[in-house]
């Protein structure tokens, strides 16, 4: 867009409206002008009668020619009036014209000459010319010479008011814009100030402090919106730290949580074998967990007596817990004391306790925290870890792991303990049920298999040898005059020598299958599996003749000076045994032809 100086674009606005108003005000005037001219034209015949008629006829009168051409020189200067002529009575014709008249009329009047006192006779004709256009013209000249006269004032006024309004308007305006470019939003300026007069207030000294005004108040709203930007930009990065913070610490609970249920799934139904090395496991994983240079769990007996130690430690680091021996927590440095009266100990720095160093063995830890580990109100063991390398702040959450952890190892020490307690019955009970199964298949005195044992032993024998089609023998045999010995020297000497003969007989069937067994008060049978008539014959023999070698004194037996047995023996036929009770049957017969046949032999 054109730049127009405001001053000259208010001088072009006064001038339109000056020339429209002096338009205006110029036809008013001209209308009233011509309404006097045509008034004036119109009174013009009783002017020249009021006024110069009395000394025109006068003059007529006296005929002093000089006099009447004065008068008609004076109406014919009356405006309007283009000329004059005077006819006398006389015959006298004067004509006077009006200086550069055009000869133009449009109005005449006769005016009769006569004196207005005395005789009234008519001295002649005065006859007037009369001119429209000289009254216009008059009317033209006054118009032009108001408007000059209105033009010069205008551009006096006008240039009055262009300097005026330039030195009290423009030129501040100028330099308030000016300013308003110059002005920089958001750095301190001192106020702006016009070139204007002192001591004056108005309009423009009203923008001037407006403009100052919301300059400061642009400068202080940036400087707030400054402020503001600031503090939302800390607040911003406060909470981005703290979600931050958030998230690492939901994330350390989230590998709190796993780390809680991967020990305590770990521990769910563990069996006695495996308890100790998941406890180890388990404090790898803590301890990792945890960044600490140390962690171990100590188990301790109803006497406080340390009963159990599990330890880890990070890789470089020495154990801690090894110089510990099984003995009671109590005769412990003042440590370990502290912590079953106080349930815990959270030491951030180790070296502010001058009794640490001289009672605890670890010299080399810096900070620790330990806790009494409880079970139903008694100390059941301690759970702790220890910082090394460097001294540590214990957080509040570590605590609480820690606190957790502890419970849920109080669970499985009692638990192993328990389970130990529960194995050492078992197999108390199971040595107990193996006596008693040996108890139920052998006999009380000798230690043989006994009857019952002996039965079932001879069925699956005799069963496996038919099937699979394989010799089967057995012995029986009995003490001779047996009675007679027991009543010559006594039941308990009795009693030795069945113990002798039975531990001779476990001497001498010792291949597998091979079973001797006390079967009766004296009588005893041995199961041959794999062994033929002729095989039995002969360990038969060997038997008898063992017994023999014994020397067993019997005084009272009428076949020898001591202890000798007779013996049956006889092997599966299967033709005639379809059972082994049969073998028996033969196997007892044989026994009885031995002592009929006078005993200390086979039958
Ligand atoms: N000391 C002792 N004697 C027993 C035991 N069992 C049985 N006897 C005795 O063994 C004797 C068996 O006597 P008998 O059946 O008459 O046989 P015997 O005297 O050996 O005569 P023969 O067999 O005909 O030679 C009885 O006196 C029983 O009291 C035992 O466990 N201990």
């Amino acid at each position: 867009m054109r730049f127009k100086p405001l001053a000259l674009q208010v001088l072009q606005q006064i001038l339109l409206y000056a020339v429209l108003f002096w338009l205006l005000v110029s036809a008013v005037r001209a209308g009233l002008l011509f309404s006097q001219g045509q008034k004036h034209l119109a009174e013009i015949p009783d002017t020249v009668n009021t006024l110069y008629m009395p000394l025109l006829a006068q003059s007529v009168w006296d005929v002093e020619l000089a006099t009447t051409q004065k008068e008609l020189a004076s109406i014919s200067a009356i405006n309007g009036v283009e000329s004059v002529l005077l006819e006398t009575r006389l015959g006298q014709r004067l004509r006077y014209v009006r200086p550069h008249s055009d000869g133009e009329h449009h109005n005449i009047y006769r005016l009769d000459v006569h004196l207005n006192h005395g005789n009234r006779e008519s001295l002649g004709t005065l006859t007037l010319y009369v001119s429209n256009t000289l009254v216009q013209r008059e009317i033209a000249n006054d118009l032009i010479s108001s408007m000059a006269q209105r033009v010069l004032d205008f551009m006096a006024l006008a240039l009055l008011i262009v300097f005026i309004l330039r030195r009290r308007f423009v030129v501040p305006v100028q330099q308030l814009a000016q300013a308003a470019r110059a002005f920089v939003p958001g750095e301190p300026a001192p106020a702006f100030r016009l070139q204007y007069p002192a001591g004056v207030e108005d309009e423009m000294t009203q923008l001037l402090a407006s403009f100052n005004a919301m300059r400061a108040s642009i400068n202080n709203h940036l400087a707030e919106r400054k402020r503001y930007e600031t503090a939302l930009k800390q607040a911003r990065d406060e909470l981005a730290s703290r979600v931050e913070e958030r998230t690492a610490r939901l994330d350390r609970l989230l590998n709190f949580q796993q780390l809680i249920s991967a020990v305590s799934s770990r521990f769910i139904n563990i069996p006695l074998d495996e308890i100790d090395g998941a406890m180890e496991q388990t404090l790898a994983q803590i301890g990792t967990f945890m960044e600490v240079d140390r962690c171990y769990l100590i188990g301790v007996d109803q006497l406080q007596v340390v009963s159990m130690v599990h330890e880890w430690q990070a890789a470089g680091i020495a154990p801690g817990a090894e110089g510990l021996d099984f003995a009671p927590l109590s005769s412990r440095p003042a440590l370990f004391a502290t912590l079953l009266r106080e349930g815990v100990l959270n030491i951030p720095n180790c070296r502010q306790i001058p009794s640490f160093g001289h009672t605890q063995t670890q010299c080399d830890i810096q900070s620790l925290l330990m806790i009494r580990i409880d079970y139903l109100d008694q100390p059941v063991g301690v759970f702790g870890c220890d910082m090394v390398h460097s001294p540590r702040q214990w957080q509040d959450e570590e605590q609480l792991l820690v606190r957790l952890l502890g419970d849920m190892f109080a669970n499985m020490i009692i638990r192993r303990q328990q389970l130990h307690a529960l194995s050492d019955t078992q197999q108390q009970l199971e040595e107990a049920n193996a006596h008693l199964a040996r108890m139920a298949l052998s006999d009380s005195l000798t230690g043989l298999a006994n009857r019952r044992h002996f039965d079932e032993e001879k069925r699956q024998a005799f069963d496996k040898a038919r099937r699979k089609g394989a010799p089967f023998a057995l012995i029986m045999l009995d003490i001779d005059f047996f009675k007679e010995y027991n009543d010559h020297y006594g039941h308990q000497a009795g009693d030795q020598c069945l113990q002798r003969l039975a531990a001779l007989l476990t001497s001498l069937f010792t291949y597998p299958g091979e079973l001797p067994a006390r079967i009766g008060g004296e009588e005893f049978a041995v199961l041959l599996p794999g062994i033929d008539y002729q095989g039995a014959l002969k360990r038969a023999e060997a038997l008898r003749q063992a017994v023999w070698d014994l020397n067993m004194p019997h005084a009272n037996s009428r076949i020898a000076d001591r202890v000798t047995v007779s013996l049956g023996a006889i092997a599966m036929d299967p033709g005639l045994h379809s059972g082994v009770e049969q073998m028996i049957a033969d196997a007892d017969a044989a026994l009885y032809r031995a002592k009929a046949s006078g005993r200390n032999c086979i039958g």
